[in-house]
């Protein structure tokens, strides 16, 4: 199909099936955070385009499964070697897609996309699996683990390739062939990935990458009755959607959803430490991580202390134009999430909350091109109840609140006190206090004197409505790969 002249002065992205690139009947305009200009077309695949997909790593699975995990790995590690390779265009293009700082896509994004399928391709070569011999009744039973199929993978904008590597690298690492569908928002680094999936000589149909939205491509992938397992990282509701949609075929599902992560900090606890470290679990990448602290709970003996500290270091968390290096924060990755973000501000605002810097106070100075960008300065609010929306649903950007407690129970039940349980931290110098509050914490990952340390051997996960089942080094071998007890009668 010819580009319109539009088109042809975009980036026009193709589906990546088979191991071609395709283009589509329509696309969908994809915009640079930090502008509010379109400056990319991103193909609108629906039903037709996902049943190609599907039928392409239906085709390639017997031959990938079939091959050991070795040739496998081999494979893997020569991905890792082009990402790295080619790290400061997948940097730059990250950073221009997803609005995030150039220094965040050098340092985090793009590395740890590389990790991934160094790390997966690795541990798969070291799993076993149970042997159980009943001599008595003269049997052998022991169990085998065999990939499932198709694996279909949805990721979100805020990561986009390192939570779409986090995925396809387990999935095809144990045998599996994928069909993964990556946010309509930020879809530039899964085009380019494609490209070195050729050159890795990844064999065509392992991987196949369908662009599109959520309601249309996503839909018409965790609904197909050829894919019977769905690995899917991004918000609650949409997570809802996806069970409904896959329980009439009983999909394997892994969820991966959002949190209102509080911060526990105890009046002995390192403040400098502890201060630097929670300044950036709250902002780091613009709050738009799922792990960010969003509520930070303080010892009354040191709140005045703490709350002062804070605001001062967050008013030095610079946000700024994302090229920079000495910016912090770059864009948010919407005008829609934009709005969505600021209009927790005014709720605030409405519920008689004080806001200690940030939206509404601080003007930020950015160049004359990026005005009509989606920045927000990193906002302290304080005086909000905790039963207020603010403290209690994902808001998902620079934003947190601070609110003292007087006892280790309050400061557990408050902080337990959301639907949601993804992850927690704990600020002591108590070894006890650290060891019982992180017992009772209703959360999937709860970091002590610490914040996003991540041993990726570790189920990850969240507890509540951050999700359902985990994944990670075992746990990622698991999910993607069905176990089968043979007993042999000898
Ligand atoms: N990692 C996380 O925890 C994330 C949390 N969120 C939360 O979700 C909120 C909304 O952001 P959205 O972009 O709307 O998240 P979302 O959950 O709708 O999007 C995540 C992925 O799911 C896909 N998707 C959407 N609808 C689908 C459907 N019906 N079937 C299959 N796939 C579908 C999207 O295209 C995207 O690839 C954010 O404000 C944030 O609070 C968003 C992204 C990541
Ligand atoms: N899943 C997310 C972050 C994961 C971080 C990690 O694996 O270290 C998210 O923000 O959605």
């Amino acid at each position: 199909m010819s580009k319109t002249s539009e088109e042809r002065s975009l980036l026009v992205l193709e589906n990546y099936i088979g191991g071609k690139f395709v283009s589509c009947r329509s696309y969908i305009d994809s915009y640079d955070p930090s502008t509010g200009e379109v400056y990319c077309k991103v193909p609108d695949s629906g039903k037709e385009e996902v049943d190609a997909a599907v039928a392409a790593a239906k085709e390639a699975f017997p031959e990938w499964s079939a091959c050991s995990p070795e040739q496998r790995a081999k494979i893997l590690h020569k991905l890792a070697d082009l990402i790295e390779a080619n790290l400061e265009e997948f940097a730059q293009a990250e950073s221009k897609d997803q609005g995030k700082t150039i220094t965040a896509a050098r340092t985090v994004d793009i590395p740890r996309a590389a990790y991934n399928f160094r790390f997966f391709s690795t541990s798969m070569l070291h799993h076993t699996t149970d042997c159980s011999p009943m001599d008595h009744m003269g049997c052998l039973n022991y169990t085998i683990r065999c990939p499932v199929g198709v694996a279909g993978l949805i990721s979100p904008w805020n990561l986009p390739l390192y939570l779409l590597t986090w995925k396809i690298a387990p999935a095809i690492a144990a045998g599996n062939t994928v069909v993964a569908k990556p946010s309509e928002m930020t879809s530039v680094t899964a085009w380019m990935l494609c490209k070195l999936m050729q050159q890795a000589g990844v064999p065509p149909g392992v991987v196949n990458i369908v662009f599109g939205s959520g309601p249309r491509a996503g839909d018409a992938l965790v609904s197909h009755p050829e894919v019977p397992l769905v690995s899917f990282t991004g918000s609650t509701a949409t997570a809802q959607r996806i069970t409904e949609r896959s329980a009439p075929y009983c999909k394997k599902l892994s969820l991966e959803l959002g949190g209102k992560n509080p911060a526990i900090i105890f009046a002995d606890a390192d403040l400098d430490q502890c201060i630097e470290t929670t300044v950036r679990s709250s902002f780091l990448n613009q709050g738009e991580v799922c792990l960010c602290t969003s509520r930070i709970y303080v010892e009354r003996s040191i709140y005045s202390e703490f709350l002062e500290r804070f605001v001062a270091a967050a008013k030095k968390w610079k946000t700024g134009v994302p090229s920079d290096p000495s910016s912090k924060n770059g864009a948010l990755i919407s005008k829609e999430h934009l709005e969505k973000v600021r209009s927790y501000i005014a709720l605030a605002k409405s519920e008689g909350g004080i806001i200690h810097c940030g939206e509404g106070l601080d003007q930020l100075d950015l160049p004359q091109r990026n005005k009509s960008g989606y920045f927000m300065p990193t906002t302290v609010i304080t005086g909000i109840s905790d039963s207020s929306r603010v403290m209690q649903e994902e808001i998902f950007g620079p934003v947190t609140c601070i609110s003292p407690f007087d006892t280790e129970d309050e400061a557990v039940a408050r902080g337990n006190g959301v639907r949601y349980g993804l992850s927690a931290t704990v600020w002591s110098k108590d070894v006890g206090k650290v060891h019982r509050v992180a017992q009772r914490l209703q959360a999937g990952l709860v970091w002590t004197n610490c914040w996003l340390v991540r041993d990726l051997n570790l189920p990850f996960g969240g507890m509540k409505n951050s999700g359902v089942g985990r994944e990670g080094g075992k746990d990622s071998y698991h999910f993607f790969t069905e176990v089968k007890s043979i007993t042999i009668k000898h």
